[in-house]
C-alpha cells in the first residue's frame, strides 16, 4: 500500500477528471500536478483507509478462496480456482466498497468540496451514514461486486496458470507470477472500476449526477465514447505489478511457515505400522481414499495447489 497508493491516487484523479476541461495530460503529468499543488501529501491522501482495511479485505479474499477451492470436487482444476476466486471477490465486496468509498472521498478532498474536512475514513463514513443513511455508506457496492467477481477469478486463475508452467518455481518466478496476476486481474475488470470510482466520487442524495451503475456507464459512454472506460489504466497497471507480486509472495511464504511447523501432520501418525494400516484400509475401502486425499490437501507445504501439484504429484487423485 505504501508503494502503490500514490499511483492509486493518480488513477482516481484521472478517472474523475473533467473530460471537457481536462486538468491532466497523462499519468506522469497528473502525478507532477498533484505534487506541485499539494506536495507529497496529495499523493498519500486517503491512505489510512486501505492501510486499516486491506488486512481484513485480504483475509476474506484468501480465506474464502482457499477454502472454496480446497473443498470443491476437483480442487486442482483451473475451474475450481475460477469459482473460488469469484466467490472470494463477491465476499470481500461488502468490506471493500465502504473502504474504497472513504478512500476515494479522501483522495479527492481537494477536488470535491463537501463542506467538511474529514480526519479519516471512519469520520468520513460516519458522516455519510449520518447524512445519507447506511445505504449512502455502501455507495458503489453494485459496481464493486461487478468489478471484483471477474477481478478475483482472473486474479487466481492467472496466478495458478503461470505457476503451473514451471516445475519448481523460484523466488523471481513467483514474484513475476503474482505481478502478472495483478495485471491480468485489472485488465479483466478495468472498465467497471472506472464506473465504480465515478459512482463513489459522485455527490450523494438529490445532488447526485448518476442514479446507478448502468446510468453512470451509459452517460460516460455517451459523453466520451469507449475512452471513458480506460481512463487511468496506465497508472493502475504500473501499480498492480509490485503490489500483487508482494501480496502473493508474502501469502505463500507465511503459509509455508505455518505448514513447516508440522502441527497439521499429527493426525497422520508417524509410525510405519500406522501407515501400513492405512494402506491396507485404502485398498479395501474406497471412501478412505477420499479421506486420505483430503488429508493430503491439508498438509501440503503451501497454500497454493500448484505446489501440492508439483511436490507430491503421485498423491493426487489422478
Ligand atoms: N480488480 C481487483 N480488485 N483485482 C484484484 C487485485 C487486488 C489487489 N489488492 C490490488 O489492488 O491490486
Amino acid at each position: 500500500v505504501l508503494v502503490g497508493h500514490p499511483l492509486d491516487t493518480v488513477k482516481v484523479h484521472l478517472q474523475t477528471d473533467d473530460p471537457k476541461n481536462p486538468k491532466y495530460k497523462g499519468t506522469f503529468h497528473c502525478l507532477k500536478t498533484i505534487v506541485r499543488k499539494d506536495k507529497i501529501r496529495g499523493l498519500y491522501r486517503g491512505i489510512s483507509s486501505p492501510i486499516s482495511g486491506i488486512g481484513l479485505v485480504n483475509s476474506i479474499v484468501f480465506g474464502v478462496y482457499g477454502n472454496v477451492q480446497r473443498l470443491s470436487d476437483e480442487p486442482n482444476s483451473l475451474r475450481s480456482h475460477f469459482y473460488a476466486g469469484s466467490i472470494a471477490g463477491l465476499a470481500q465486496s461488502f468490506v471493500c466498497a465502504p473502504m474504497e468509498l472513504a478512500k476515494t472521498r479522501l483522495q479527492l478532498s481537494t477536488q470535491i468540496d463537501s463542506g467538511i474536512k474529514f480526519t479519516g475514513p471512519i469520520h468520513c463514513l460516519r458522516y455519510i451514514k449520518k447524512t445519507e443513511g447506511i445505504r449512502g455508506a455502501f455507495k458503489g457496492l453494485t459496481a464493486t461486486v461487478f468489478r471484483d467477481i471477474p477481478g478475483f477469478s482472473s486474479y487466481f486463475v492467472s496466478y495458478e496458470f503461470i505457476m503451473r508452467q514451471k516445475e519448481i518455481p523460484n523466488v523471481p518466478y513467483t514474484l513475476m507470477a503474482g505481478g502478472c496476476a495483478g495485471i491480468a486481474s485489472w485488465l479483466a475488470c478495468y472498465p467497471i472500476d472506472v464506473v465504480k470510482t465515478q459512482m463513489q466520487a459522485d455527490a450523494l442524495g438529490k445532488n447526485a449526477k448518476y442514479t446507478g451503475f448502468m446510468d453512470c456507464a451509459k452517460k460516460g459512454f455517451e459523453r466520451e465514447g469507449a475512452m471513458f472506460f480506460f481512463r487511468g489504466l496506465n497508472s493502475t497497471l504500473i501499480r498492480a505489478f509490485p503490489m500483487n507480486a508482494a501480496c502473493f509472495f508474502v501469502v505463500s511464504w507465511i503459509m509455508d511457515l505455518f505448514n513447516k511447523s508440522g502441527m497439521d501432520m499429527d493426525h497422520l501418525g508417524n509410525t510405519s505400522s500406522k501407515i501400513e494400516e492405512l494402506v491396507r484400509s485404502i485398498i479395501t475401502d474406497n471412501s478412505l481414499l477420499v479421506q486420505i486425499i483430503s488429508t493430503q490437501q491439508d498438509i501440503a507445504p503451501t497454500y497454493f495447489t500448484s505446489n501440492i501439484y508439483n511436490d507430491s504429484d503421485d498423491l493426487q487423485p489422478k
